[in-house]
């Protein structure tokens, strides 16, 4: 929750390489997935990440316990409440948020310099983070919402995921509503149906966004090229 970092607006890059085709330097950009809990943003996630070698996650930090088949620092970084305010006085998040009573905070690690050398970054974050990162750097996020078929299914989906107590379950689909609510702060929403279909829409986003014309920084000296003859 700190001020605008200048460092992540969209600045342009060294010049140094640009200019032909096979060497046009792009931007990366900061694709956010969020949903309700248990609308299928993990599951998207890994899917994007596995077809999308140039894409890499940004591994949040959290005080939430490890679920089984997560493994610490791939997932999250699991860490102790200590840990993590010390973190938050250190400034070492870019933004953090409470969630279903644990803190999430995306740390600033090798972000800032990937974003710089054209790598993108998916961040799985609810709408209080997408808030807070789309303050400091509009130019570079995207935005996707992922909205369950019904509450029905978003319900089915959290039970027969089969990591959390019938508690957890009911104040995950006590807050469904209220993060539905947030829809309208997202560049784009995708109901998640059919799986492989919600999928394909999400990377179509992330392909088309790759071409924006804001983010291609080396196309200003390709097409001054392109028109000096
Ligand atoms: N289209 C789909 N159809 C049926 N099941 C799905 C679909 N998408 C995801 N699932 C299943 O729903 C469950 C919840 O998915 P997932 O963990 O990806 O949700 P999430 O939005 O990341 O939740 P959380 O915010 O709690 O992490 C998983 O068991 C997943 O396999
Ligand atoms: N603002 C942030 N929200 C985050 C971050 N990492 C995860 N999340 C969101 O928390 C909920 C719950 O996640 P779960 O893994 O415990 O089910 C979900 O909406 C995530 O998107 C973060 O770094 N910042």
């Amino acid at each position: 929750m700190a001020d605008i970092d200048p460092s992540l607006s969209a600045a342009p890059l060294d010049a140094a390489s640009l200019g032909s085709r096979d060497t046009l330097q792009r931007r990366g950009l900061m694709f956010i997935l969020s949903s309700p809990s248990g609308a299928g943003k993990t599951t998207i996630a890994r899917m994007l990440l596995d077809a999308e070698p140039e894409l890499g996650l940004s591994v949040s930090a959290t005080t939430r316990s490890i679920r089984p088949g997560e493994v610490d620092g791939r997932d999250y970084h699991f860490v102790p409440q200590t840990e993590f305010d010390r973190m938050v006085e250190d400034g070492e998040f870019y933004e953090w948020a409470r969630v279903f009573g644990n803190s999430y905070g995306t740390p600033k690690g090798q972000i800032r310099a990937g974003l710089k050398s054209g790598r993108d970054f998916l961040f799985d974050i609810d709408w209080q983070g997408t808030q807070q990162l789309h303050q400091k750097a509009q130019a570079d996020v995207v935005r996707v919402f992922i909205l369950p078929p019904s509450l029905e299914e978003l319900h089915r989906r959290l039970v027969g995921r089969g990591t959390d107590s019938v508690e957890v379950i009911a104040a995950r689909m006590a807050r469904a509503q209220a993060e539905i609510s947030h829809w309208d702060g997202y560049d784009y929403v995708v109901i998640n149906d059919d799986v492989e279909t919600c999928f394909a829409k999400v990377r179509q986003i992330l392909h088309a966004e790759r071409m924006r014309r804001t983010r291609q920084t080396g196309l200003i000296d390709f097409v001054r090229v392109l028109t000096s003859k």
